[in-house]
């Protein structure tokens, strides 16, 4: 995969070199990359490729709350977060679904509840440096009544996710502080700005 890459003229791709597919894939990709004064440069790039996500703030404008996940996120524990539980909107891997498909069934898995009516708002590169991954963001409401299942993340995975209900005051006023997760973060900014809850 890369080796193939033509749609920018200034790139072309010499090597893509697998380091490692143990889980997802590693990459090393050697390419020629031609700077803006004209000379060229050989480069090496790793990448880590996961595929796609996408992830959901799940809202309710009547109780004024916002519904997360609270998750052990090893890499954030090996990263100095004291606890390793990250308090994130729910999200997942697209695998073979579409992004609408993925979200549902993400959320449906990690938090009981069944979203119909989810509102596409954009899709953004997450840590372009290294990861390919595109993470397409949603927006949808929640109430009891699409409560259907138990949530909780999928058991053979190794997943224990509890569902966090927080005012959505009180969400915003602890980003940086217990929500330190930036797709969160950026939903919840996207909710203030757009004024979701007025
Ligand atoms: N054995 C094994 N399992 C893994 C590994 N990495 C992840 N897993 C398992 O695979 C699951 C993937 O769960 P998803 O819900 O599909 O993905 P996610 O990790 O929640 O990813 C979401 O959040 C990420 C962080 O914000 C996003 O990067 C990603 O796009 C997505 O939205 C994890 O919960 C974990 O159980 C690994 O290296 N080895
Ligand atoms: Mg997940």
């Amino acid at each position: 995969m890369g080796l193939d890459l033509s749609t920018n003229p200034n790139v072309i791709v010499t090597r893509v070199k697998l380091l490692s597919s143990n889980w997802f894939v590693l990459r090393a990709t050697t390419f020629e990359f031609r700077h803006r004064d004209g000379s060229w440069s050989t480069e090496e790039r790793e990448t880590y490729d996961r595929g796609d996500g996408a992830t959901i703030l799940l809202y309710d404008t009547e109780r004024r709350t916002v519904l997360l996940t609270r998750q052990f996120r090893f890499p954030a524990y090996v990263n100095g977060h004291a606890d390793g539980y990250l308090l994130e909107a729910p999200a997942g891997l697209l695998d073979d679904d579409d992004a609408l498909r993925a979200v549902e069934r993400e959320t449906a898995e990690e938090t009981g509840y069944a979203v119909t009516d989810a509102q596409h708002l954009f899709d953004l590169y997450m840590s372009p440096g290294s990861v390919t991954e595109k993470l397409h963001f949603f927006a949808a409401k929640f109430s009891a009544e699409s409560l259907t299942g138990t949530g909780g993340g999928l058991a053979h995975e190794g997943e224990d996710i509890e569902n966090v209900e927080l005012g959505f005051d009180e969400a915003l006023a602890a980003i940086g502080t217990r929500i330190v997760d930036a797709k969160t973060v950026i939903l919840l900014q996207w909710a203030e700005s757009s004024r979701l809850f007025g």
